[in-house]
Parts: C-alpha cells; sequence; structure tokens
C-alpha cells in the first residue's frame, strides 16, 4: 500500500448529479480512504459561481473562494485527478431565480440588472453574465475529448434493447437549414504564420474604427477563422420555413445550442420568436418594450414581465400571441401538459440533446394535444445540419436502429484550448452599423481576414491552436490503434476551416505509425452515410471531430445505441498531462428533481460516475504507483459490470429501486469485488467484513431505502440546497451508513 496520499477532486454541480452525489461520494470515501487517497470536493454549481462573483461585497461569513478559477488553474498542472459532473449552463430565466433564491437566504447579492444604465449596474451585469452559458466546461476542458460506450455498456444494450420508435419512408420529418448567409457561407480561414497579437475591428461605412476585442494572443501556427451570419437572410429564412410547415402541416420546432453559443444563439433564437409572432409583437411593441421583454431569453421572459401588467392586457396580449398559433404551424412541444412551446426558453431544446431523442422517436415530437407528429426541424446554421438530415434519410431507407446489432461510433474531439466554434463567445459579436470587420495584426497592422457586414448580423472569429490540432490527430491514432477501430476524420474540404485542419490532419499523421490502421478523411455527410452503413452491419467506427461534431455526435449515437447518453465514458486528456473524467456526455436532467422533491425517487442513473471513477482511479494508481489504487479501479469496473447485469440500476417508478439503492448495489458488490480478488490481501481482509456485512443486510437495506419513496421530501432550496437536508434525503438508510462508517 503506498503511503502517500494523493487525491481525487469530486465536483459539486446542480440538479440531479448533485442530489445523486450527496448518496454516492460518501461510498467513495470510503473506499478511497484504504488507498490513502483523499476525495476532494469542489463546489462550482450555479449558486456557488454566482457568490464567487460577489466575495468582495458580501459579508465575512457569506464569502465562498471562487472554486472554478481554483479548478481551472488545477487543469494546468500535471497530477490533476478531476470527475467533472454535469452541471446547469444557466439561462437568464436559471440565473434570476438562483439569484432569488440565494437572496431569500440572507445572501447580499444584488438583483440582476436587467437593462443596466450605471457603471455600477453594468458592474454587475458582467458579473452575472460570466455565469450564465456553458460557463464551466470550457475552462476546465483542458485537453481533448474520449467519448466512448464501454464494452459492458455496449453487451448490456445488444442484450436488454431500449425501445425505438418505428421509421416510415413516407414520413415528412425533416431539417431545414440555411442555404446561404450563414456561419457556413463566406467563411474565411487562414493558418497563422508567426506568433502575433491581432484585434477584430468594425470599420464603418463613414471610415470610423471600432473596436471589437483589442488583443487576442495567436501562436504561430493557429488556424483562426472568420464568419458572419446574415440577419436579412436569416429573417427571411425564418419566414420562409414557418410558412413551410404551416402549409404542410408539421410541427415547426427550433433546435440552437444556446448554452455553448450564448452569445450567437441567443439572437438566432430570439429573431425566430419575433418572427413567429410578428403580428403580437408588432401591436403591442410600446408595451413590450417598455417592459424590456427581450425574447432572445425566451418567451418565459414575456410571461413573467407582462404578469406585472393589469389583467385586462395582459388577457389582450395572451389573445393575440393565441391568434399567431391558430394562424402558423403547431410548436413542438417541450412539455404538452404545462403548455411549454418550443420557443419558452432558448435553453430548453439544445441541438445535442432534442435532435436524437426526435430521431429516436421515429421522427416525431410532442404537439400541444401530447401526441406525437412528424417535425420541421429547423437549424438555421448549415454546417452541421446536414449530418441530422443524412441520419433521417438513413433512417426512412432503413428504418429505425436496432440497438441488439447495431455497431458502436466513438468519438475523438478537437476541444482543447478553446477549439473552434465553441471557443469564440469572447469573440463573437452582434453587429451595430453597416461595415467591414477585419481581423488586424497589432504590430504590422496587416489586414488578416477581411469580411463585408451589414447592421444586425453576427460576426465572429474562431480559433483552433496548432497544439490542440496535433494532439487530437494523436489521440485518433492511438484510439484506432488501442481498439482496433478504423477511424474517419469528418472534415468537409469545401469548407474554409476545415480544409485548413485536412492539410494539418495529413500532415500531423505522419508523426505516426499508421501501418495496418484504416485512417480516412471525409465531408459529414459522407462521413455520416458511411458510418452508418457500417453502424448497420454491427461494425465499429470512430468519429474524429470538431468541438460541435464532438458535443452532436456524443449524444447522437449512444441515444441510438444505449437509449442515453448518460452512460457514455468521457475521458479528457489534459495536454497539460493530467486528466478529466466526466460523468456521462448528457446534462443534469432536471426533470428529476422534480419527481424527487414530489415522490422522493431520485430515477437519475450514475453509471456515468462509476465508469470515470474507475478510470480517474486508474490513472491515479499508475501514475503514483498506488497499486492499491489499481485494484480498486478494477474491482470497481467488475462491480459495475455486475450491476448491469443483475439490473439494479434505478428504475423510472417511484417505489422501485431508485439512484440510492444502485448505489447501495454497487457498494456491496465493489466490496465483494476487493474481497475476493488476490492482488492485494490487506485490502481483501480489510473489506471482506463490509462484504459480508452488507450481504447480509441486503434486504433491510433495500427496504430502508424504498419505505421512504412516495412521499414529497424538502431538500432546502434548488440551486442551493441545504446539505443537512439533503444528506438526511439521500442517505436515509442507517444501516448502510453505519456499515460505511465501521470501514476504517
Ligand atoms: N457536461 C455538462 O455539464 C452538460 C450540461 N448540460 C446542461 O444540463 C442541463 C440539462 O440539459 P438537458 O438538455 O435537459 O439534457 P439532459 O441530458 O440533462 O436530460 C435529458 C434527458 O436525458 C435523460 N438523462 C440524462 N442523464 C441521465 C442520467 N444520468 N440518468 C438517467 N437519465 C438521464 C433524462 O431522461 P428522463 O427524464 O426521460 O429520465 C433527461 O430528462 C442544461 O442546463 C444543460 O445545459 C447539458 C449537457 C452536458
Ligand atoms: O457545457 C455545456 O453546456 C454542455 C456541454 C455538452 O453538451 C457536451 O459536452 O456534451
Ligand atoms: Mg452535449
Amino acid at each position: 500500500m503506498s503511503t502517500q496520499e494523493t487525491s481525487i477532486i469530486y465536483t459539486l454541480t446542480d440538479e440531479a448529479p448533485r442530489l445523486a452525489t450527496a448518496s454516492f461520494l460518501p461510498i467513495v470515501q470510503a473506499f478511497a480512504r484504504s488507498a490513502d487517497i483523499r476525495m476532494q470536493s469542489s463546489d462550482i454549481s450555479l449558486a456557488a459561481r454566482i457568490l464567487a462573483q460577489f466575495n468582495d461585497s458580501l459579508p465575512e461569513g457569506q464569502r465562498v473562494p471562487d472554486t472554478l478559477a481554483e479548478l481551472g488553474k488545477k487543469t494546468l498542472q500535471p497530477d490533476a485527478n478531476i470527475i467533472k459532473l454535469p452541471n446547469i449552463s444557466a439561462t437568464v430565466a436559471q440565473l434570476k431565480a438562483a439569484i432569488k433564491e440565494l437572496q431569500g437566504k440572507g445572501y447580499k447579492i444584488p438583483d440582476f440588472p436587467e437593462k443596466p444604465a450605471t457603471d455600477e449596474e453594468k458592474a454587475i451585469r458582467a458579473r452575472y453574465d460570466r455565469c450564465t452559458g456553458s460557463a464551466v466546461n470550457p475552462v476546465l476542458r483542458q485537453g481533448n475529448s474520449d467519448r466512448r460506450a464501454p464494452k459492458a455498456v455496449k453487451e448490456y444494450a445488444r442484450k436488454h434493447p431500449h425501445k425505438m420508435g418505428e421509421w416510415s419512408a413516407a414520413s415528412r420529418t425533416h431539417v431545414s437549414h440555411m442555404k446561404r448567409g450563414d456561419f457556413y457561407n463566406d467563411e474565411l480561414s487562414m493558418t497563422v504564420h508567426g506568433a502575433r497579437e491581432v484585434r477584430m475591428e468594425l470599420i464603418t461605412k463613414a471610415g470610423k474604427a471600432i473596436v471589437l476585442k483589442p488583443k487576442v494572443a495567436l501562436n504561430d501556427r493557429d488556424v483562426i477563422d472568420s464568419m458572419f451570419f446574415s440577419k436579412k437572410a436569416l429573417l427571411e429564412f425564418y419566414e420562409e420555413q414557418i410558412e413551410d410547415a404551416r402549409k404542410t402541416g408539421v410541427l415547426f420546432s427550433l433546435h440552437v445550442k444556446a448554452t455553448m453559443l450564448k452569445i450567437s444563439h441567443p439572437i438566432v433564437f430570439g429573431h425566430c420568436v419575433r418572427v413567429f409572432y410578428k403580428e403580437a409583437f408588432a401591436k403591442h411593441a410600446k408595451v413590450l418594450e417598455e417592459l424590456g421583454v427581450n425574447v432572445n431569453n425566451g418567451m418565459v421572459d414575456l410571461y413573467n414581465k407582462i404578469a406585472k401588467l393589469p389583467k385586462s392586457v395582459q388577457d389582450e396580449i395572451r389573445a393575440d400571441l393565441h391568434a399567431c398559433h391558430a394562424n402558423g404551424p403547431e410548436l413542438a412541444m417541450v412539455d404538452s401538459d404545462k403548455g411549454i412551446t418550443n420557443f419558452h426558453s432558448p435553453n430548453d431544446v439544445i441541438v445535442d440533446a432534442s435532435m436524437p431523442a426526435m430521431i429516436r422517436n421515429g421522427g416525431k415530437m410532442y404537439g400541444a394535444d401530447g401526441r406525437l407528429k412528424e417535425v420541421k426541424a429547423v437549424m438555421p446554421e448549415s454546417t452541421f445540419a446536414r449530418i441530422y438530415q443524412e441520419m433521417i434519410n438513413f433512417c426512412k431507407w432503413h428504418g429505425a436502429f436496432d440497438p441488439t446489432t447495431m455497431g458502436t461510433v466513438p468519438n475523438v474531439g478537437l476541444m482543447a484550448q478553446g477549439a473552434e466554434e465553441y471557443g469564440s463567445n469572447d469573440k463573437t459579436f452582434e453587429i451595430a452599423e453597416d461595415g467591414t470587420v477585419n481581423i488586424t495584426d497589432n504590430a504590422s497592422g496587416e489586414v488578416l481576414l477581411s469580411q463585408q457586414v451589414e447592421q444586425g448580423d453576427i460576426w465572429r472569429m474562431c480559433r483552433t491552436t496548432d497544439a490542440a490540432i496535433r494532439d487530437w490527430v494523436k489521440l485518433a491514432v492511438t484510439r484506432a490503434r488501442n481498439s482496433n477501430t478504423p477511424v474517419v476524420f469528418w472534415l468537409d474540404p469545401y469548407r474554409p476551416h476545415e480544409n485548413q485542419l485536412i492539410t494539418k490532419v495529413k500532415m500531423y499523421l505522419h508523426e505516426h505509425d499508421t501501418t495496418g490502421l484504416q485512417v480516412e478523411i471525409m465531408s459529414q455527410v459522407r462521413a455520416m452515410r458511411y458510418t452508418l452503413e457500417r453502424v448497420i452491419r454491427g461494425l465499429d467506427t470512430i468519429s474524429a471531430t470538431g468541438n460541435i461534431l464532438r458535443d452532436y455526435l456524443t449524444d447522437l449515437f449512444p441515444i441510438m445505441e444505449l437509449g442515453t447518453s448518460a452512460k457514455m465514458l468521457s475521458i479528457v486528456p489534459m495536454l497539460a498531462g493530467g486528466g478529466m473524467y466526466e460523468t456521462g456526455a448528457g446534462g443534469s436532467a432536471p426533470k428529476h428533481v422534480e419527481q424527487l422533491v414530489e415522490e422522493n425517487h431520485l430515477r437519475w442513473d450514475s453509471l456515468g460516475e462509476f465508469l470515470a471513477l474507475a478510470v480517474s482511479l486508474e490513472e491515479l494508481g499508475i501514475k503514483n504507483q498506488n497499486q492499491t489504487a489499481v485494484v480498486l479501479a478494477k474491482a470497481l469496473d467488475a462491480a459495475t459490470g455486475k450491476l448491469l447485469e443483475n439490473n439494479k440500476s434505478p428504475s423510472r417508478r417511484t417505489g422501485e429501486l431508485d439512484n440510492r439503492g444502485s448505489h447501495f448495489y454497487l457498494a456491496l458488490y465493489w466490496a465483494q469485488e476487493l474481497a475476493a480478488q488476490k492482488d492485494d490481501a490487506a485490502l481483501a481482509a480489510k473489506f471482506a467484513p463490509l462484504a459480508s456485512q452488507l450481504a447480509e443486510n441486503e434486504a433491510r437495506i433495500v427496504a430502508e431505502l424504498n419505505a421512504v419513496q412516495g412521499k414529497s421530501v424538502d431538500i432546502g432550496g434548488y440551486y442551493l440546497p441545504d446539505v443537512a437536508k439533503l444528506d438526511a434525503v439521500m442517505r436515509p438508510s442507517a444501516t448502510l451508513n453505519e456499515a460505511l462508517a465501521a470501514l476504517k
């Protein structure tokens, strides 16, 4: 056994994963102690991040450290070992709700300034803006991404397939995207020669230079892109698509990624809402303006703000909005029971999760009457929308995928150092007036890239570092070699950015021995078709993609193959040498919290946590010559396999085994595996009593865990639950708690 204590950082996040952690982390802490590993928690929840923004003004007892910044620094150290659970990427509505909850708990934080006017309000708003959207993952993801379904999980899905909706060749479901005027068209891209600093500026028609961003430092050989979204073309596109959906009688559904693309996509979303409700918005323009309604934040913003008006005025606005529904196409619903449409909030229908769910349902989404219907899925930006149309074409021809036979599609994603679009939020701007946007070398004044834009267009610069690309190619080759699987780089030679990447991929492939490996480069649509032809023949294919497709494909294929992306292994080998182990490829499942609070049943599946923890322990063991950690990891993997085999994953139904029960079984199997293994006799002896105690008390513990279900519970808050209350709710079995406490 090693004598030096090492640590694994386990993140505390939000919603369902935060609840699950209250039950699971104490188990992990008890087991890890035996290998001298300290499980250190790090609170990066939305609530903690908000409070950290006001450290300088909060009274002494209310200050919290800026854990996200600290964790960000940690990712740059070679010994980083972080288990990262999904967190909320907050909308403005969620942020405001969190602020209200914190204020209600006595935290002296300011209100959210809707329309900041004074310098002080602007400064407060800037702090709050740091908490919205995908504020966590880009800070921590200091490496490329390796996501795949572990063998045991894939085998389980083959034996116990989830339900798939039927596809008909006559389905009218389709994807609509722009054919001109979006980021894909007219993009410019180049590889920079020599490290330099550039600025971005808008030169107006009158010749005035408005600096958009004064300084971005680039390294030698980085790839930079300049691209814009034409507001005019976007509005025309929406008009056509709304009318087409109305005429043809399919649901209208808008799919954006407003969390990650938190500057551009809320604007893209807001334009659609305004076009859809244009008559009502025109009629009530004055009052909506006075209220400061901003539907870039969704219709929820409008409904919240009109609630202050006299009832008669509210009724009139609502009636006019309803008239737009009556005269327009039917909208896809997020929650038909509660009348929540696709336009409610820009973060409700996120491309990566929503498109696969629709395809898994046979190409259907819910209408207002709660029935499944064919859809026009509107994804304005064509760059990646086309892959979904290709999959839909395939399903219409071939029928639904069969999880019992289909191959698997792991992903190696280019993600490090804010790669591509997902790193562009600080370089994205809504253009104030017509002119030219230039990316200009600060030292020489040379204009590197230049584009004509109009007022209201969305312009952005993306940057992808050479180091990230080089590491991505290495990771793709390593994964192909280790799993003996063909790898396809999804790169489109007709897109300037990807054309730059093709040159680099070809160059960096020469740094590796690729003898005997099948390595291909194909445009996205061809790559999708090629991969799907293999998938239906049971063949596996690694997709090596850019950052957005990493995100999209690691929900899309797992949702087809496994029913959910929560069961993925998601590893980020950091460029600095450390590792981050993300728990699954999905989000924080807000609906699960509702069920826990109302019925004290948590259906969250922690399989992603189990898988991540095993890799984290193994890595730590190898790096620190801590054999005990390696034994713990091996036993955990075996226990996870047994949990799947014995069907001890959480049920969706209240009264049956839930998240807490699955944690108990994991602890039981893990202890049994440790007691039975022969590699470390001292460890076996230590865990033998726990294994028998848990086995003997199985019925009692399960009864204690299930008995509490069926009644509502109080966890003392949504964004900042009360730790004592949460622990009490999530650890209701005294027998299990005592057994764990006895493990020294
Ligand atoms: N890595 C990260 O930090 C990520 C964060 N997010 C954020 O998470 C939030 C919620 O996102 P949303 O789009 O609703 O997507 P989610 O992935 O959270 O939820 C979609 C559905 O997937 C199922 N699901 C997801 N994870 C699990 C699990 N572990 N066990 C069982 N079922 C699961 C649930 O289905 P059912 O309810 O039918 O059981 C859930 O309702 C947003 O704020 C989003 O931005 C999103 C992606 C990644
Ligand atoms: O950070 C986020 O908002 C979501 C990230 C995501 O969807 C993913 O990485 O799969
Ligand atoms: Mg995703």
